[in-house]
């Protein structure tokens, strides 16, 4: 198969009728970006970016070092503006826009710059997660948080890499889900997968089952009735998987199925959940739904949520299509 790069799939991508020049070049910047922070991310302890930053976010976490780098490169990397206005990021409070001096561009990026931190010190795949808006019509010069506040069924583009055995980008803009390798010797991603799509049955989750005790009704008699295997309503044995980086686990159910959920639990039902709407929970359910799978709350579609705040948590139920509405229905059904 002729290799190609993904400045040659965007222009494809343009001619088909998805994105922009301008959002070309932003995935671009962004996709060099993430090279960077995958570099830092591989030197580890040679490069001295593992442990603690000794600084919280905004969610009140405690910051790693490469939380607070990848930060930094993906701002860096978008500070000359042209196509952007703004970025927003789970590191930081508030959106950033891009320097007067610059020309503001029509686009909005959101980041997770380090998705999967507490594996960071332990050599595991960890990632980067982001989501493009437009700005909304007749917006003002100076750029507001509220036009962030989208719903996901307004992302023009939306994407993950995983720093893994091999380094991972995989994009959609609204015509299909695509992966792309690191070619580590002459640095392009290149696309090894066009068009993924996810098996709509499954007999493989992940969840953080430690958490079993916190969890609903609905989801106990869920996860019960995986456990219970083939004896069990569900007649089939189930597999477990919990990576606890979300790209790492949302990547494997790209590759060959599975559900995957961080559900609400009494433990952090006044945050309303775990994971984050914007850039976390929005790009991913974008990413799956592109590839034939499904994306709820357990009680609706994740990308018609409409958001209240930038730093939003939301229950997350993601993947093979029929699973994901197996687990509605032990949640509508109440
Ligand atoms: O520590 P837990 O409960 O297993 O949660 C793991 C989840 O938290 C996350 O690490 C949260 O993301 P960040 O690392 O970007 O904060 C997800 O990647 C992962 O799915
Ligand atoms: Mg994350
Ligand atoms: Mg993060």
């Amino acid at each position: 198969m002729k290799s190609i790069t993904l400045t040659q799939f965007l222009t494809e991508e343009r001619r088909a009728g998805y994105g922009s020049t301008d959002l070309t070049q932003l995935l671009e910047v962004v996709a060099r970006a993430c090279k960077r922070i995958g570099v830092a991310t591989g030197k580890g302890a040679l490069g001295g970016v593992l442990g603690e930053a000794g600084s919280d976010n905004v969610q009140g976490e405690a910051q790693k070092k490469l939380d607070v780098l990848s930060n930094e490169i993906l701002l860096d990397a978008n500070a000359w503006g042209g196509h952007l206005a703004a970025c927003a990021s789970e590191e930081m409070a508030d959106p950033q826009p891009i320097p007067d001096a610059y020309p503001k561009g029509g686009y909005l990026l959101l980041f997770d710059p380090l998705d999967g931190s507490s594996n960071i010190d332990v050599n595991i795949a960890v990632g980067t997660i982001f989501s493009v808006l437009r700005r909304p019509q007749g917006h003002r010069q100076d750029v507001s948080v509220n036009e962030f506040l989208q719903p996901g069924t307004q992302q023009v583009a939306a994407g993950y890499v995983v720093y893994g055995p091999s380094t991972l980008l995989v994009l959609t803009l609204g015509h299909g889900t695509h992966v792309f390798t690191l070619d580590r010797e002459v640095g392009s991603f290149i696309l090894t997968r066009r068009d993924a799509m996810i098996p709509e049955e499954t007999s493989e989750f992940a969840v953080n089952m430690s958490n079993q005790r916190y969890w609903e009704a609905p989801m106990q008699r869920y996860v019960g009735d995986l456990l219970a295997g083939k004896e069990g309503p569900r007649e089939r044995d189930f597999n477990m998987r919990w990576v606890a980086s979300m790209v790492a686990d949302v990547h494997r159910i790209l590759t060959r199925g599975g559900i995957f959920s961080y559900p609400l639990d009494s433990k952090i039902a006044a945050k309303g959940g775990k994971l984050r709407l914007m850039y976390e929970a929005n790009p991913m359910a974008f990413i799956v739904e592109q590839a034939g799978g499904a994306a709820s709350t357990g009680h609706g579609r994740i990308m018609e949520l409409q958001p209240e705040a930038l730093h939003q948590r939301v229950p997350v139920f993601l993947g093979s299509k029929a699973e994901v509405e197996a687990a509605e229905r032990y949640h509508l059904d109440v």
